[in-house]
């Protein structure tokens, strides 16, 4: 896969605040990358400075063609954090007047203005002020802005919030659609579960600096220890001394045991004592979603051997 899009060594401060530094990742022609990190981290700031909004202090952001040549940037499309499209326009004026700014011809435009609109159930909007749309709605017209022009790379700054789960799907499957289809998209979330689903790659960012980045597979592989929940009264401190536990979580009669890496979980459970009440239990591993906040909330899940964090 080509890259489209190299972002090497970033570095913005502001007002002498350090805010991100020596970010560097890349995203590929055809594969969802997703950004993750906690409010505050430094996404939106990464992103503004590959758009252009901003100038980075430091390192280099480089827009590739799938021929070599560095990307036009109107082959570039950018949905940002900020909602809101111009108030008192049409929709579909909105949408052509856009897509005229990206150079793209204008009946194609209006064609997949429409097919866009269908898709998204808003067939019949296209001569809606856009100040009438719902917030959802709106959301959905400023998604088909950002993809008018059939971009090669698209940046797409949280676009699940505030959609009710029937859009959220549609636009998780147009998103999958884009990438069959070669575009290289650059995915900022907080929805952890369509993370998880969607993303090929991820990089996670703490504090302006890299903790993970790599391919979805290979961090739950590297990540993803087990868990063990178990119903029953336990002491919390029993449970902890069992062998390749990590720590425990308890609340009420719910413990759930973190495993340490690469524990063979058929022989961990071969091992339980017979005084260790069991009501109910399940193993599974942990989530992106449990990763991602034992990594915010600074928990050592991570701090193993081996694991890369900065
Ligand atoms: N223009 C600015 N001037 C000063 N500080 C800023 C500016 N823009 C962002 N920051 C600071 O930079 C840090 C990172 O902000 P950024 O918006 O990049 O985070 P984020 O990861 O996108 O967070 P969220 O998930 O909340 O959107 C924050 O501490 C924020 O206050």
């Amino acid at each position: 896969m080509n890259t489209m899009l190299t972002v090497k060594s970033l570095g913005k401060s502001f007002k002498g605040k350090q805010i991100i530094s020596n970010i560097s990742f890349e995203v590929k022609q055809g594969e969802i990358m997703a950004i993750l990190g906690p409010n505050g981290a430094g996404k939106s700031t990464t992103i503004r400075n590959i758009m252009g909004i901003m100038y980075p202090d430091e390192g280099s952001i480089t827009f590739h063609h799938s021929k070599g040549a560095t990307i036009p940037r109107h082959k570039i499309g950018y949905l940002p954090e900020e909602r809101g499209l111009y108030k008192n326009v049409k929709v579909m004026d909105i949408l052509l007047y856009l897509a005229e700014l990206k150079d793209y011809p204008l009946d194609k435009a209006k064609q997949r203005a429409l097919d866009y609109l269908k898709k998204f159930d808003l067939e019949g909007k296209e001569k809606v002020n856009v100040e009438e749309l719902s917030k959802g709605m709106g959301q959905k017209v400023q998604f088909i802005a950002s993809i008018i022009h059939e971009p090669e790379l698209l940046i797409l700054d949280e676009p699940f919030s505030g959609l009710d789960p029937v859009s959220q799907e549609l636009f998780k499957q147009e998103i999958r659609n884009l990438a069959q289809n070669g575009t290289a998209i650059l995915l900022s979330s907080h929805q952890m579960n369509l993370v998880e689903e969607m993303a090929d790659r991820l990089f996670m960012i703490h504090r302006g600096q890299k903790v993970i980045y790599g391919e979805m597979t290979d961090v739950k592989m590297e990540y993803a220890n087990f868990k063990c929940t178990i119903h029953g009264k336990n002491n919390k401190q029993d449970l902890a001394q069992l062998p390749n536990v990590q720590r425990v979580e308890q609340e009420d009669d719910r413990s759930i045991i973190y495993l340490s890496k690469d524990v063979q979980p058929t022989t961990w459970l071969r091992q339980l004592p017979n005084h260790i009440n069991i009501q109910e239990l399940t193993l599974n591993r942990i989530s992106l979603h449990e990763i991602f906040i034992d990594i915010a909330t600074d928990k050592n899940l991570l701090q193993e051997e081996g694991v890369e964090h900065a």
